[in-house]
């Protein structure tokens, strides 16, 4: 799969908010089908306002949890049941809770492989897909007031360099990449400021100090389609930060 995605089937996980939505909107207006899937109440309205902007044929309202292995992949299989096929997947749904370390590693680190296995499932051998993995660049350089946030995006990476080889040595045509955002303008962020502010004074001196300005969501999913329509990255870490723009990185 590589180049236009229009008429192509995709599925994002976080749909309802921020970089998912925003990921959402640009493969609708580029053309592609979307099974949206978020746990948010909000992603009814979200899913109507696209209906009506893009096509209510073009997108499919999949309310799931994705650190719930069973629904996760019933939400994929109806993906493809309702469209014909899935052809790009974005495993991007996370949450920032360093107190409930075990959730956060089920919905940012499990879903992504779990979403990824879905993938390999369901995608034509002949035609093959692209994944995008939403990783953090906590999953490069480790934050302090972050630290299973920062693993389980570390982990991200790890699979999907690994999870290249693998698909590459078994003759898999499925591209996988991973985006690794800095600070983006999302609900994620302004819920995590007051959390980090009851944290004590010096990991909050190392939060604010490696706060720089926050991006547009739309910005990163410009990156999320340059990851999907470039046939030529595949492995991709591709890094996005607000002073420096895109960079690949190893
Ligand atoms: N906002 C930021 O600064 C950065 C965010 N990221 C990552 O980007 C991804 C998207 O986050 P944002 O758009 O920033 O946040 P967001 O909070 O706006 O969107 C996350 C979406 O995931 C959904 N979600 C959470 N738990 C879920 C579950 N169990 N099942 C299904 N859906 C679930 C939420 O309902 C929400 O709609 C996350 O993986 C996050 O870790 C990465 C780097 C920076
Ligand atoms: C430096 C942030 C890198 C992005 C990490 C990420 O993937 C998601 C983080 C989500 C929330 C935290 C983001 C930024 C918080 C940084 C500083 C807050 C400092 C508190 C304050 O001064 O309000």
């Amino acid at each position: 799969m590589s180049g236009r995605v229009s008429g192509l089937v995709a599925l994002v996980t976080g749909a309802a908010s921020g970089i998912g939505l925003a990921t959402s909107r640009h493969l609708l207006k580029s053309g592609a089908k979307v099974g949206a899937i978020d746990i948010s109440t909000n992603l009814k309205s979200t899913c109507d306002a696209l209906g009506k902007e893009f096509g209510s044929s073009n997108i499919a309202y999949l309310p799931c949890d994705v650190s719930d292995d069973d629904a996760l992949k019933s939400a994929f299989k109806e993906t493809k049941e309702q469209f014909g096929s899935l052809d790009i997947v974005v495993n991007n749904a996370g949450i920032f809770d360093e107190d409930n370390w075990g959730k956060l590693l089920k919905v940012n680190l499990q879903s992504v492989i779990s979403g990824t296995y879905n993938a390999m499932e369901l995608m034509s051998p002949d035609k093959g897909g692209v994944i995008v993995n939403t990783a953090s660049v906590s999953g490069l350089s480790p934050l302090p007031f972050c630290p299973a946030y920062s693993a389980s995006k570390s982990g991200i990476i790890a699979f999907t360099k690994a999870m290249k080889n693998n698909l590459e040595l078994r003759g898999i045509k499925i591209r996988i990449n991973s985006i690794c955002p800095a600070g983006v303008e999302t609900a994620m962020v302004m819920n995590a400021g007051k959390v980090i502010m009851s944290m004590p004074q010096p990991i909050i001196a190392a939060a604010t100090a490696s706060a720089g300005e926050l991006m547009k969501p739309e910005f990163i999913a410009e990156g999320i389609m340059e990851l999907i329509t470039d046939a030529s990255r595949n492995g991709a870490i591709l890094m996005i930060e607000p002073d420096k723009g895109f960079t690949y990185v190893e």
